[in-house]
């Protein structure tokens, strides 16, 4: 939808075309009118005031042009976008690109090759094994658009660096729940009955009946560290197997666990009451090497530890000591801090240790499901639309989306026109909107007014790409205070909204109002001042 169009990291436009051409001699007031085309029947008016006068603004750099929309409004052919698979794909996934892009698979590639590349393609897509690292983002800026992640896990994409360069992330959070999850149990029952280890065994030649007994599972209490979509479904197919189970979790909420008969509780009372640990957490700064000697020694003797999350959430040192010392009676392990490990890893060499090399989420079904899923995804993206999986950029919820899209376009002109009011960039000190609506403080989502006018004051006299991913990275760079973007309800009876905001001495620079009225709002107003030196 329009909206959204102009939100995500759309085809890139000049500055120069795009800066609002106003002549140096600006008049003093200036009313813009427009009706929007998802509120139907919503009317927009902008008043702009002009408190000093102006300089001409003329744009610092030009970044290259390039459209890719083949449905561009004007209707001229543009050429398809480009994207770049750099892991397998199921063909599901590759024929829904194919209808929309121009799709190279590049399996395997190296780093230094994935580099070379990255300023080629408008979009990538990964799976774990290929790391999108800060320098592959920098060398696709201007060019790549969006990194699609075919999994869960986006710890191998530079998040920042990613929100820095405007590129959006999105990922494929469903389709491989219920693989991950059964390859948890199937590890969990495998491990329990030694099964790989007399597996190898027989195959060895040796017949040892007595070597290989294994621990009953049904009364056991296990532990699920990291309540979400994997570890939910992993409890609820141990309560099927007859097995005690208690989740730690900070986020879960608590009726979830509740409808499945699965006590929440602390980490330390998690870990230490477990006979059985499974891992379902992200790899992120405050779970990496949670289990380390410390909580090792919090754990009974004789436990056992199953991961399917990350690697990196156990310190494997740590855990080779715990196994070598009998703490920890078994782990099976899917994932490892290094993928491959390297080839003489104690802990996969560890007789104790069953290994899987990442399979959690490989089953027919689920690699159909996430190719079809991160095709829809970047397709989406590279339309311009919001991205239900976005990683680095809010999602908006349709209603609001439909609700705010008469407006975007209108936040993003309020900014070119009040950049050329101050003297452009340079002459901002800070920015300041306020956004009045009868919606409720909770309920009223306005970043994609505040990323469009920071569009608006930025784009037109620098070579920032700006898109609702860097819009606020890009604000706080400049130093515009994000506290100085304030929103601000009024009574939804209320005719005249009475908030404003940039009339004191201090905003007294330059000043733009825009009167919103949306039907389902009722009178809404929103004031944007800029301060000039
Ligand atoms: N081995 C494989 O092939 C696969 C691995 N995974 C991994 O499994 C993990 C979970 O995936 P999903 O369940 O889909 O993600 P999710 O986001 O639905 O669940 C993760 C849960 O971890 C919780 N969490 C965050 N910090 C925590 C902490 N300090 N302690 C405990 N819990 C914490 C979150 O609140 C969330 O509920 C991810 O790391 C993902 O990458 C997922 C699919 C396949
Ligand atoms: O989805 C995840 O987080 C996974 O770990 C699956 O990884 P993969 O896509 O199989 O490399």
């Amino acid at each position: 939808m329009a909206a959204s169009r102009a939100l995500l990291p759309s085809p890139q436009v000049s500055p120069a075309s795009a800066r609002v051409r106003l002549a140096a001699a600006v008049p003093s007031s200036l009313t813009l009118a427009a009706r929007g085309g998802a509120g139907a029947g919503a009317r927009l008016r902008v008043r702009c005031a002009i408190l000093s006068s102006p300089a001409p603004v003329a744009p610092t750099e030009s970044r290259p042009v390039r459209r890719i929309s083949p449905s561009a409004p004007d209707g001229a052919l543009r050429p398809k976008p480009a994207v770049l698979v750099a892991e397998k794909l199921s063909e599901a996934g590759l024929a829904v690109l194919r209808q929309f892009a121009d799709v190279e698979c590049a399996y395997g590639m190296s780093p230094a090759e994935l580099l070379a590349k990255a300023a080629q393609f408008d979009a990538l897509i990964v799976r774990s094994g290929t790391k999108v690292t800060r320098e592959v983002l920098e060398a696709g800026q201007g060019r790549l658009r969006v990194v699609g992640r075919a999994g869960v896990g986006i710890d191998n994409v530079d998040l920042q660096a990613a929100t820095e360069v405007g590129c959006l992330v999105v990922n494929a959070p469903t389709a491989n729940t219920i693989a991950a999850a059964e390859h948890g149990i199937a590890l969990l029952a495998s491990m329990a009955r030694n099964v790989s280890q007399a597996d190898a065994a027989l195959k060895a030649g040796k017949w040892q009946r007595n070597k290989y007994v294994g621990v009953s599972l049904v009364g056991k209490t296990l532990a699920v560290m990291g309540f979400g979509k994997v570890g939910s479904e992993v409890a609820r197919r141990a309560k099927g197997l007859g097995m005690h189970v208690i989740a730690h979790d900070p986020y879960a909420p608590a009726d979830r666990a509740r409808a499945l008969g699965v006590e929440l509780v602390s980490f330390d009372e998690a870990i230490a009451r477990a006979d059985f640990i499974s891992l379902h957490m992200p790899l992120i700064p405050t779970t990496s090497k949670i289990f380390n000697d410390e909580s090792f020694a919090k754990m009974k003797t004789g436990v056992r530890i199953i991961n399917v999350a990350r690697g990196g959430v156990i310190d494997e040192d740590a855990l080779v000591r715990a196994l070598d010392s009998g703490k920890v009676a078994q782990a099976a392990l899917d994932v490892f801090t290094v993928e491959p490990p390297p080839k003489d890893s104690k802990l996969v060499l560890h007789e104790n240790v069953t290994v899987t090399p990442h399979l959690g989420a490989s089953t027919v079904e689920a690699q159909e499901g996430v190719a079809i899923e991160i095709a829809e995804a970047v397709v989406g993206a590279l339309r311009g639309e919001l991205a239900a999986t976005a990683v680095n950029a809010p999602m908006v919820p349709a209603e609001i989306l439909s609700e705010l899209a008469p407006y975007v376009s209108l936040a993003e002109k309020l900014g070119r026109l009040a950049v050329q009011l101050v003297a452009g960039e340079s002459g901002i000190k800070g920015v300041k909107v306020v956004y009045t609506t009868a919606r409720g403080p909770d309920d009223l989502d306005t970043r994609l007014l505040r990323a469009m006018v920071t569009k608006g004051l930025v784009e037109p006299v620098s070579s920032t790409f700006v898109n609702l991913v860097n819009a606020d990275y890009t604000a706080k760079q400049r130093r515009w205070s994000p506290s100085r973007f304030a929103s601000r309800t009024c009574s939804p009876s209320s005719r005249v909204p009475s908030a404003t905001a940039g009339t004191t001495s201090s905003w007294r620079a330059g000043s733009s109002t825009a009167c919103l009225t949306s039907p389902s709002w009722g009178p809404t107003r929103w004031t944007s001042a800029w301060r000039a030196t």
